[in-house]
């Protein structure tokens, strides 16, 4: 395997504790280790899974060589309609896997299911080889899986920084653990507030730390949500629609950011209708119509296949298929919903506000009234 790490000022020097061709999995400490204005480069990650995914049939439901995620005959019904209904379908580790469909495909209530947010009415799947079929989402994300939304879900009325720490792993028998050993919990809580610094430090967001969240743009939000979900150091990160209400700006950031996620050995799923990003980053899409999973392939078949593009992107297949240039154009306005530096302190309020902490909280398995303090 090649290994390309560098440093860009001295290219025979890696930085400290960044050892060429070894994994490095300790997400915060990545966060401040490039010196300033350097960026860490390594494609050790993208080379292994474009040789494992080259010789791969683009058939649906088609077996991966090291799938981190496996699911059966997942099913899930509302009423008459079938909302989901996938006979088979893999996760290659370490890649970046786009899901993709027309509105209504499933994808959503798909991601929903796997992460415990839903009851599916059959089916199983194992992530990294256990069961997690009838696990909650707090349970998932302990496992090492976790999930951003469409609409991003960042508490309003906590700061950016109290936001982040609702993503810090919960200790096993917390309450007690605290009482206990009131030492070691500081210790604990010093931590967390570390890594959750190095990570706004990541995504640019560290002198927002203590602002409300209320106040962020939209796309800063979709960024705290995505430092959040690096707060557990997951395994795998599924992140629905990142894009979405992005402006072109922040567009490119998110994209590294995804890219950075993949280099330090993190597995993405995202969904996603912006083509001119998966067309960019994704190293296997997968497309949903109707519930079920009906092509997935090495991006450049499956995106021009005149069959998926006819009958599975419909609308969103002009957009950007074959245009670069839409990622850096300042005058790409579409999409931009987010109102940068106008604050805006809607969303959840009094009792809400709890309900709504205990369930952002429930992904991490941290304890609602904690988190709500
Ligand atoms: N809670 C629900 N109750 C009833 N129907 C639902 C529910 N959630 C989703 N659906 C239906 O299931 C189907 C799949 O919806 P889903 O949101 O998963 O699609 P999607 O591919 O994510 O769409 P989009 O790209 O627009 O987000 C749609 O017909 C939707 O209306």
């Amino acid at each position: 395997m090649r290994n390309t790490m560098r440093n860009t000022t001295n290219p025979s020097v890696a930085p400290a504790g960044i050892e060429p061709g070894v994994p490095f999995h300790d997400l915060a400490q990545w966060a401040t280790k490039a010196p300033e204005g350097e960026k860490l480069i390594s494609t050790a990650y993208r080379d292994k899974v474009t040789e494992d995914l080259r010789f791969v049939e683009n058939v649906p439901g088609v077996h991966k060589p090291d799938p981190i995620l496996v699911a059966d005959n997942v099913t899930r019904r509302f009423g008459g309609m079938t909302a989901v209904d996938v006979t088979h379908f893999e996760i290659e580790r370490h890649g970046i896997t786009a899901l993709i469909g027309p509105n209504g495909a499933g994808k959503t209530t798909f991601f929903n299911l796997l992460t415990g947010f839903d009851t599916p009415d059959t089916g199983s799947w194992q992530f990294d080889g256990k069961d997690m079929a009838h696990a909650q989402p707090e349970k998932a994300a302990r496992m090492g899986m976790v999930r951003t939304f469409q609409l991003t879900k960042v508490m309003s009325r906590l700061t950016v920084l109290d936001n982040m720490l609702l993503g810090a792993p919960v200790q096993p028998g917390e309450g007690m653990f605290r009482a206990l050993f009131p030492a070691t919990w500081r210790k604990q809580e010093k931590a967390n507030v570390e890594k959750a610094e190095a990570l706004l430090e990541r995504f640019l967001l560290i002198k927002k730390k203590d602002d409300y969240a209320g106040s962020l743009s939209g796309g800063q939000r979709k960024l705290l949500e995505m430092a959040r979900a690096l707060m557990s150091d997951p395994q795998l990160v599924m992140l629905d629609e990142p894009m979405a209400g992005v402006n072109p700006a922040l567009k490119q950031s998110l994209l590294d950011h995804i890219l950075a996620l993949r280099e330090e050995g993190t597995t993405v799923l995202f969904v996603e209708h912006d083509m001119n990003m998966v067309r960019h980053i994704a190293d296997w899409v997968t497309v949903m119509a109707e519930g079920a999973i009906v092509a997935e392939g090495q991006p450049k078949t499956v995106m021009d296949d005149p069959a998926v593009v006819d009958a599975y992107l419909g609308a969103h297949a002009n957009i950007d298929l074959g245009d670069d240039s839409v990622l850096d154009d300042p005058g790409e306005t579409a999409e931009t919903t987010e109102t940068a530096g106008t604050p805006e302190i809607e969303g959840p309020s009094g009792t809400a506000a709890v309900a709504e902490t205990a369930k952002i909280a429930k992904t991490s398995g941290i304890d609602a009234k904690e988190a709500s303090r």
